[in-house]
């Protein structure tokens, strides 16, 4: 057992002595859908069919785009008069993140549409006063079994997903320091990459307020960086080092063992959104090894896109048991909504105990749910999606000379008026590429972000 689950398991009894230990009871639905009778077929293909185009195919109308377009600077060349016919009509998305195009998949349409026609919506209450069914349970199952974790909590969207986790770890510290405020070396220190994703730093931003953590940012996928800060953090239990883990007493939770370096966390995206970049997990995993910390990743851009079965960053490298919490959504590759948390039993129990974003929020309507475990299905059958995913990666590498590691193709190209001309440009041409700018980059960094879909 690590330290960190007797922590957890500690910050548990801690709080079924003040009976604050919350858990979800389903509510049984008619099981007439896939996501709640898996003995249902869900229909899969071997390649793609027409309902694919739909996924990526949208309309714009002449007003919305003429607005659009003036909005944008133009060089001179470009100028819209006002009799002139600007288009419109039908475009293709490159900034879209469907990655395997399900959100148009026959099977994800039927089960939303069966779930809708056979119980609505569902009830509406968060999951642990009502809106938790037997579809949500399926789901979670689905998900555990994808990451290769025990169990998973739902959270209405992935952001909140990052938030429920910050926010139960950031509590326990407080939980074990018994009512005090922790003192310096009681808290957590949680470690974070430069260019995390924005609902990671709001809520490490949130944790903080609890003041039982520390933050330290490394720099952008800088290993050498990471690896000296974990360094400079106290390390009391020294002769401990050796161990698989040091023994935990009644002591080191209560009289400050908290802030050494095996009691940190550190969260980071597996694939970083803006940057198109992997982590590096196998040096992420020897840098677990050396100094003990609880890894968490978020995969939302990987999930279904990496790995022979689709289970993510961790899947590529082997290091799923490297990984302790694995975040995703269900809005990107598997094309519904949805945010999740893939973790331990007793990480589960305290999540649903003490994550305010989920706790504080309804469920996912019980459509979404059974649509997310027909795509979940369908991704892992089909497996020429990813296949063809990571041909177009290739293609594009050869036929630019550029070498991008994933279907996120970031072209930074610097002011915010020369993106904005080139989303311009991409639009008049029928693609549907908008410009990243400040406050998603910095302003020096504009960029083009297509993503291969
Ligand atoms: C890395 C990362 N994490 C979390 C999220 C949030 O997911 P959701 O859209 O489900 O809230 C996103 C994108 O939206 C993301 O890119």
């Amino acid at each position: 057992m690590s330290l960190w689950d007797r922590w957890v398991d500690a910050a548990l009894s801690e709080l079924s002595s003040k009976k604050l230990l919350r858990s979800t009871r389903p509510i049984s639905l008619p099981s007439l859908t896939p996501a709640a009778n898996p003995s249902l077929e869900i229909e899969t293909f071997d390649g793609p069919g027409p309902w694919d185009r739909s996924s990526v195919e949208v309309q714009i109308d002449e007003p919305t785009f003429r607005e659009w377009l003036s909005e944008l600077p133009f060089d001179g060349v470009e100028g819209i008069g006002e009799d002139e016919n600007v288009g419109g009509g039908k475009m293709l998305l490159f900034s879209g993140n469907d990655y395997l195009g399900l959100s148009s998949h026959p099977a994800v349409r039927s089960a939303a549409a069966k779930a809708a026609r056979e119980v609505g919506m569902g009830p509406r209450g968060s999951a642990l006063i009502c809106g938790y069914t037997n579809y949500h349970k399926q789901l979670e199952i689905s998900l555990a079994n994808l990451k290769k974790k025990e169990d998973c909590v739902l959270c209405p969207t992935g952001f909140a997903a990052n938030l429920a986790f910050m926010t139960a770890l950031g509590s326990i510290s407080s939980l074990l320091s018994l009512r005090r405020t922790p003192s310096d070396d009681e808290r957590v220190a949680i470690f974070s990459d430069a260019l995390n994703h924005a609902s990671i730093i709001d809520g490490i931003r949130l944790a903080e307020k609890q003041q039982g953590t520390k933050v330290f940012v490394y720099r952008h996928c800088d290993m050498a960086h990471l690896d000296s800060l974990l360094y400079v953090l106290p390390a009391k239990d020294d002769q401990a080092t050796d161990m698989a883990y040091p023994p935990i007493s009644q002591s080191d939770l209560i009289g400050g063992e908290f802030f050494t370096k095996r009691s940190s966390p550190l969260l980071l995206c597996s694939l970083f959104s803006m940057d198109g970049d992997f982590a590096p997990l196998p040096e992420l995993v020897a840098l677990r090894r050396k100094h003990g910390f609880l890894l968490a990743i978020d995969d939302a851009h990987a999930t279904l896109v990496c790995g022979e079965s689709g289970g993510g960053a961790a899947e590529i490298y082997e290091c799923e048991d490297e990984v302790d919490i694995c975040i995703g959504t269900l809005s990107k590759a598997a094309g519904c909504n949805g945010g999740f948390i893939a973790c331990s039993n007793t990480w589960k129990q305290l999540i649903q105990s003490r994550g305010r974003a989920f706790i504080f929020s309804t469920s996912l309507a019980v459509p979404i749910a059974a649509a997310s475990h027909a795509a979940i299905s369908v991704a892992r059958k089909e497996k020429w999606r990813r296949s063809a995913i990571w041909s177009r990666v290739k293609e594009f590498n050869s036929l630019t000379r550029l070498s991008i590691t994933s279907p996120i193709i970031s072209l930074v190209i610097g002011s915010e008026e020369a993106a904005l001309r080139a989303s311009r440009h991409m639009l008049r041409s029928g693609f549907h590429v908008t410009a990243i700018r400040p406050p998603t980059v910095a302003p020096n960094s504009c960029r083009q972000k297509k993503t291969f879909t």
